[in-house]
C-alpha cells in the first residue's frame, strides 16, 4: 500500500468528522483494499466487512462516538470498525495469540461498547444503553447495527418489542440499523426474509406510498418524512412490522451510497425516540470473488487475493463435522424417522449433503437455537427422530429448552454438538468450554465424548439407538486420523475401555485427549482409559482403576469445575474411595483466541503438560526415580 494515504491519516474516527463527502469516498475505496489484503493474510471474517465499509464511515462521520454508544451485533462485520478506531496495524495480529480479537471487546478499545460473538444480542444491549442514558441524564444515542440473519433471533424481537413501548420510563433515543445483504452465512431461511425482500422490491412502498404520507400529514412527522425523501432513496412508511413494534421506519436506503447514508444518519441522529433504518447492502461488495460466493468467503483462511481461495494441494484430513454429515446421510438412509436440524449453520455443521439428499427431512431454523431444541422436542413427541447439529457455544442458548422440552420428557433427539472445547481463532465467546458440566448435570441426559473420527461415528449411531435424550460431542477440526469404519455400528452403552496398561497412575481420559494422555503415559508408565461416556459414567472402571492404582488423573477438553473430572470425584466419593485424583481441564477462566494447539499448550492440555502437571503432583515415574546414594 501507498505511503501517506487518507487511510493512514485517520489515527481515530474525529479525523473522518473533518472529512468532505469526497474524502469519504476516497476512504471507503482505501479501508476496502486495505480490508482484503489484511484478512487474506490473517484469515478472518471477509464477506460481512466488505459490506460495512461504507456503514461503518458513515456512523463514525455523523455519530460521536464513543460518546454515542455503537453496538455490534455479532461483530464479525466490526473490522472496518477496528480500523477506523485506532486498530489498523493491529489487524496485522487478528485472532492470534495475542493479537486483536475478531469480535469487539470493551477490554480492547473504548469503541466497543459491547463485547458480542454470539447474535442477536445488539438492540437489547443498546436499549439498555439508551434507558440509562436517560435514566442519567446523559445526551448521547444508543445505534445498534444488527443483520438480517442476526434479526431472525428471537431476541432480536424482545428487544424490539420492549423498544418501541412507552412506559413509565419513557421511549428510549436509540436507533436501530438493518443490514440486509440478504444472507446469514448461508442464504437466509424464514418468513422474515421474504418479508424483507418484499420491503427491498419495493412494490411494498409503491402502494403505501401515498397512504403514508396522509397517515403523517398534520403531524411532526410529516416533515420529518419530506427531509427524509429528499434526502434518501428510501422513504418513511408506518405499518411495517418495525412501525408495529413502535419504531419509526426509514427505509430501505443503499448501504454502499454514502450520500443516501450520510444525510439519512444525519436526520436520524437528530430524532427522537426509537428509530429504525433498513439498510441494503451486499456481501463481499467490491471484491468480485466474494460478492460471488458469500457464503466461502464468509470466513477465509488466508488465501491470495489475486487468485481467491484455491483448494490445499494435498487434501486436508477428515473433522470430525465431516464424519457427522457423513454420518447423518448414512443415518438416514438406514432410518426415515431421522430429521435433521441446523439453526444456520449449515456448512459449519456439515449439513450440505443431507439437505441436498434429503431435503424433506431437512430443516435450516434460521439462527434460533432455542427454536431448534423445542422444534425437536415436537418432532421426538411424534416419534420421529430429531437431530440437532448445534455447536456447543451456540446451544447455550437453547439449554433451558434441553431441560425443559427435551430432559424433563426423556425425549429422545441426538445433540451433535461440534466446537467442543477450544475453537482457536474465534476466542472467549465461541469456546465449548461448558457443555460437559452444563450437560452432564442434566437427569436424563446422555453424555458421549468420543476420542477420534471412528469412535465419534460409534457414539453418533450409539446416541440415536438410545431411547431417551443423548448428546455426541466432538472439537472443532481432524482428530488424530483414524480411519473411520463403515457400519453404523454402537458402542456398549456407559462403557469406558482401558487402552495402555500401567502402573501406579490412571489417566481417565475423556474425548480427544486421550490421544496426547497417551504419549504422556508412555513416559510415565501409566494406565490410560479411553472413557467414552461421562453420562453414564462407567463407575466399575472408575472403581477398578482407583483400587488397583495410587493415584487418578482426568483429562478433558472443557471445564474443571463441574467437568467430567468432577463426575468421577462423585463417583470415588460416593463408593467412599479417598484416592488422589489430578483434575486436568480448561482452568477457570475465559480462554482468549489462537492457534488451538498452543492454547491448548498453554493450558497445559498437550501431552508435554499432562506428564509434567502428573509429575508435579505425583512425582516421577518411578523408573526415573534415582536409588539413595549407599
Ligand atoms: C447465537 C448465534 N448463532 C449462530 C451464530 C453463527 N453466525 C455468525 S454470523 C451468522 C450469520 C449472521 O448473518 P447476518 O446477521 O445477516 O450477518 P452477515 O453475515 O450477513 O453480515 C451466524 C449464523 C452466532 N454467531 N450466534
Ligand atoms: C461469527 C460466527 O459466529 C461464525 O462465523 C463462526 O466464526 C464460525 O466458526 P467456524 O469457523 O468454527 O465455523
Ligand atoms: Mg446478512
Amino acid at each position: 500500500m501507498s505511503q501517506n494515504t487518507l487511510l493512514e491519516s485517520v489515527q481515530g474516527p474525529e479525523a473522518l468528522r473533518q472529512m468532505s463527502r469526497a474524502q469519504l469516498k476516497t476512504l471507503a475505496q482505501e479501508l476496502r483494499d486495505f480490508l482484503l489484503q489484511s484478512v487474506s493474510r490473517t484469515g478472518g471474517h471477509l464477506s460481512s466487512n466488505l459490506g460495512t465499509v461504507e456503514l461503518t464511515i458513515a456512523l463514525h462521520h455523523v455519530f460521536n462516538t464513543p460518546h454515542d454508544r455503537l453496538v455490534w451485533d455479532v461483530g464479525h462485520q466490526s473490522y472496518p470498525h477496528k480500523i477506523l478506531t485506532g486498530r489498523r496495524e493491529a489487524m496485522a495480529t487478528l485472532k492470534q495469540l495475542g493479537g486483536i480479537s475478531g469480535f469487539p471487546r470493551r477490554c480492547e478499545s473504548e469503541y466497543d461498547t459491547f463485547g458480542v460473538g454470539h447474535s442477536s444480542t445488539s438492540i437489547s444491549a443498546a436499549l439498555g444503553m439508551a434507558h440509562a442514558a436517560r435514566l442519567k441524564g446523559e445526551n448521547r444515542k444508543a445505534v445498534a447495527v444488527i443483520g438480517d440473519g442476526a434479526l431472525t433471533g428471537g431476541m432480536a424481537f424482545e428487544a424490539l418489542n420492549h423498544g418501541g413501548y412507552q412506559g413509565a420510563a419513557g421511549l428510549p433515543d436509540m436507533l436501530v440499523i438493518l443490514n440486509d445483504n440478504d444472507m446469514s452465512i448461508s442464504p437466509p431461511v424464514g418468513a422474515l426474509n421474504r418479508y424483507l425482500a418484499r420491503l427491498m422490491s419495493g412494490k411494498f412502498y409503491a402502494a403505501a406510498r401515498e397512504g403514508a404520507k396522509s397517515v403523517l400529514r398534520n403531524t411532526p412527522l410529516y416533515e420529518f418524512a419530506k427531509r427524509f425523501e429528499e434526502h434518501t432513496k428510501g422513504m418513511v412508511v408506518p405499518g411495517t412490522i418495525f412501525e408495529e413494534f413502535g419504531f419509526n421506519y426509514v427505509g430501505p436506503i443503499d448501504g454502499h451510497d454514502l450520500d443516501s447514508l450520510v444525510p439519512t444518519l444525519e436526520n436520524l441522529r437528530d430524532a427522537k425516540g426509537p428509530q429504525f433504518l433498513h439498510v441494503v447492502t451486499k456481501k463481499g461488495y467490491g471484491y468480485e470473488l466474494a460478492e460471488a460466493d458469500p457464503v466461502n468467503y464468509h470466513g477465509p483462511g488466508k488465501f491470495d487475493p489475486k487468485v481467491g481461495i484455491q483448494k490445499p494441494a494435498t487434501p486436508p484430513k477428515t473433522t470430525f463435522t465431516q464424519v457427522f454429515g457423513q454420518w447423518l446421510c448414512d443415518m438416514a438412509e438406514a432410518d426415515e424417522r431421522l430429521v435433521g436440524i441446523t439453526p444456520a449453520m449449515r456448512e459449519g455443521s456439515g449439513l450440505v449433503e443431507f439437505e441436498k439428499r434429503f431435503p424433506k427431512r431437512y430443516h435450516d431454523v434460521g439462527i434460533a437455537e432455542q427454536h431448534a431444541v423445542t422444534f425437536a422436542a415436537g418432532l421426538a413427541c411424534e416419534g420421529l427422530k430429531p437431530v440437532v447439529a448445534i455447536y456447543s457455544t451456540f446451544l447455550q442458548r437453547g439449554y433451558d429448552q434441553l431441560i425443559h422440552d427435551v430432559a424433563i420428557q426423556n425425549l429422545p433427539v441426538v445433540f451433535a454438538v461440534d466446537r467442543g472445547g477450544l475453537v482457536g481463532a474465534d476466542g472467549a465467546t465461541h469456546a465449548g468450554a461448558f457443555d460437559l458440566a452444563y450437560l452432564r448435570c442434566v437427569p436424563n441426559m446422555a453424555v458421549l465424548a468420543p476420542a477420534d473420527e471412528n469412535e465419534c461415528r460409534q457414539a453418533l449411531s450409539t446416541a440415536f439407538a438410545h431411547a431417551g435424550p443423548a448428546a455426541v460431542r466432538y472439537p472443532r477440526g481432524a482428530g488424530a486420523g483414524v480411519a473411520v469404519e463403515p457400519a453404523l455400528s454402537t458402542l456398549p452403552w456407559g462403557r469406558g475401555e482401558v487402552r495402555r496398561k500401567g502402573s501406579r497412575i490412571a489417566i481417565l481420559a475423556f474425548g480427544t485427549l486421550l490421544y496426547p494422555a497417551l504419549a504422556a503415559a508412555e513416559k510415565l508408565g501409566a494406565t490410560v482409559a479411553n472413557m467414552r461416556f461421562v453420562k453414564p459414567l462407567d463407575q466399575a472402571l472408575v472403581l477398578e482403576l482407583a483400587r488397583t492404582h495410587d493415584h487418578l488423573v482426568t483429562v478433558e477438553e472443557g471445564c474443571i469445575a463441574g467437568g467430567a473430572g468432577s463426575a468421577v470425584l462423585e463417583c470415588l466419593a460416593a463408593a467412599g474411595l479417598a484416592v488422589p485424583v489430578l483434575q486436568l481441564g480448561l482452568p477457570d477462566q475465559f480462554i482468549e483466541h489462537g492457534d488451538t494447539a498452543q492454547l491448548l499448550a498453554r493450558c497445559g492440555l498437550d501431552a508435554a503438560g499432562i506428564e509434567q502437571s502428573v509429575v508435579r503432583r505425583f512425582g516421577p515415574p518411578l523408573s526415573l526415580v534415582k536409588p539413595a546414594a549407599a
